[in-house]
């Protein structure tokens, strides 16, 4: 059964002798370098700064390029040599099918043609009113919290993300920062935790050993529940595009708001003349709830909790604020304004590289490439570390130092900083999050100066989907008057 996997795996091997490669065991490699103590993340950095920049690692039949090179990063990323996802993306299948993040070849091609113009600008324009009533329920939810010593700020705004997603992905209220206990939010935490337990566990990642796990069942039911929600907001969202397509009701008896979302557009698109299959709409939006949610939680968080230890840089933050708002403080952000912070453009930029959501980005070789005169064969999976790039002094000096500034004072190395990606794979929602994020950060900066929590917060981070902090992101809330 793995003799042809061995067979095959050893002779990438070879082809890769020209790497630094980890020490490891017969047969599993390099398994043992992933300790159960410490996280994923820490071991990568453990090996990049032992080995290099660039290392081959070995997990039992698998050949994998660690990379934290930024010029390995340009040939992966920037170019059409290695568009294919690594195998690990296959787990999110069952949920996402084949969209944009998971398909390959000509599918994703096409697809990613269709959808671009879905994140226009003037598309995105629609979604700022969206971020600000989602926003308003936010801070209201935040008031109890003031002047408590210690607030976990990473719950409130998960919840802010997933209602700010599903409205504009789909165009329905869940009412997550309400109902907290809503069945779809509970299933996209759940789905989320078994996605995790299958990356992280030694045989739940084999297909048929999986199969015997209870984790298997309850996947499948909680797919099952996570598809119909979306199969029946297409069928409806579809008849209200029927019906009338000027109905300006903002929402209909379903919760449905007649503001366009991505949905609507997906179901107005075509490919080759040809519209959308039910089924690939609904693989496209699934995808955008997956990949547009605990990404943004996690940005958000992280630069909360960073303005928070930060007075300086938050200081400099809440007076760029007080410049666009003047004395109507508390007034709606609009479009506009968003464009105008630039120094918060810089605070969260600078906070995606210190925590980038994405820590490793998976690809793989399917077919030989040629890298500085040296094979890659086929099958070799790829990791670019971002973390790695983004935290090495020779890319960023001083990189631990949440410096804003950084980025206007010395040039950036083209691919040293990656965290949506780059190149023709990059991600598809960046400025969609930037917008997010900026209005989130702007409504929560004028209403409470953030402080540090009492006892003193320090983050454990753990990498799991997105990069997170298992002991949460505590600070404390103050009110600005
Ligand atoms: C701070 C927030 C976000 C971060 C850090 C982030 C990061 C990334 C990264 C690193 C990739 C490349 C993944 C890979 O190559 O395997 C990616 C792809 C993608 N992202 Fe994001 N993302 C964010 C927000 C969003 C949002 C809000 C959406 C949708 C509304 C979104 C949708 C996607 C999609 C569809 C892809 C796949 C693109 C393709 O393969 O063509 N992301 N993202």
């Amino acid at each position: 059964f793995f003799g042809p996997k061995w067979y095959k795996s050893a002779e990438i091997g070879r082809k890769l002798s020209w790497l630094t490669s980890v020490p490891g065991w017969p047969i599993i490699g390099n398994v043992l370098e992933f300790g159960v103590e410490t996280d994923v993340l820490y071991d990568l950095l453990r090996l990049t700064r032992k080995y290099g920049n660039m290392v081959l690692i070995k997990f039992c039949t698998q050949q994998c390029i660690l990379s934290a090179d930024y010029e390995f990063f340009e040939f992966v990323l920037g170019t059409q040599h290695v568009l294919e996802k690594s195998s690990d993306y296959n787990y999110f299948r069952s949920w996402l099918g084949t969209g944009l993040l998971t398909s390959r070849g000509i599918k994703w091609k096409k697809h990613r043609r269709m959808i671009t113009p879905a994140f226009h600008f003037s598309i995105l324009e629609n979604f700022v009113d969206i971020f600000e009533e989602n926003g308003k329920i936010l801070i209201k939810k935040l008031e109890s919290e003031v002047n408590k010593d210690s607030t976990e700020i990473y719950k409130f705004i998960n919840l802010y993300t997933m209602d700010v997603i599903c409205e504009t992905a789909m165009g329905v209220t869940v009412n997550a920062q309400v109902n907290e206990d809503s069945r779809y939010v509970r299933n996209v935490k759940e789905i989320g935790q078994l996605f995790m337990n299958r990356a992280f566990s030694i045989y739940k990642g084999n297909d048929l050993l999986y199969m015997l796990s209870l984790d298997y069942y309850k996947e499948k039911k909680v797919v099952k529940e996570l598809h119909d929600v979306t199969y029946s907001v297409i069928d409806a969202r579809r008849k209200e595009l029927e019906k009338n397509r000027s109905d300006d009701k903002e929402v209909d008896d379903t919760g449905i708001k007649s503001k366009k979302a991505f949905l609507d557009i997906l179901l107005q698109s075509t490919i080759d003349g040809m519209r959308l299959s039910k089924e690939e709409i609904r693989e496209e939006v699934d995808t955008f709830m997956f990949g547009g949610h605990d990404t943004t939680s996690s940005a958000i968080s992280f630069t909360l909790y960073l303005l928070s230890k930060n007075q300086d840089v938050q200081k400099l933050a809440f007076d760029e604020q007080k410049e666009i708002f003047g004395d109507d403080i508390h007034r709606n952000c609009t479009y506009s304004d968003l464009n105008e912070m630039k120094y918060l453009d810089l605070v969260f930029k600078e906070s995606l590289r210190i925590f980038p959501p994405a820590t490793v980005i998976g690809r793989e070789v399917t077919k030989d490439v040629e890298y500085k005169g040296k094979i890659i064969p086929a099958g070799t999976d790829i990791s670019i570390f971002t973390y790695g790039a983004h935290h090495d002094p020779k890319n960023f000096p001083d990189p631990e130092k949440f410096d804003p500034l950084r980025f206007t004072t010395t040039g950036t190395k083209p691919y040293s900083y990656v965290p949506f990606s780059a190149g023709p794979r990059n991600c598809i929602g960046q400025k969609f999050a930037v917008l997010e994020a900026k209005s989130c950060l702007s409504k929560i900066l004028r209403n409470f100066e953030l402080q540090p929590a009492s006892p003193e917060h320090e983050l454990e981070l753990v990498s799991e989907m997105v990069l997170k902090s298992k002991n949460g992101m505590r600070m404390k809330l103050v009110n600005r008057k």
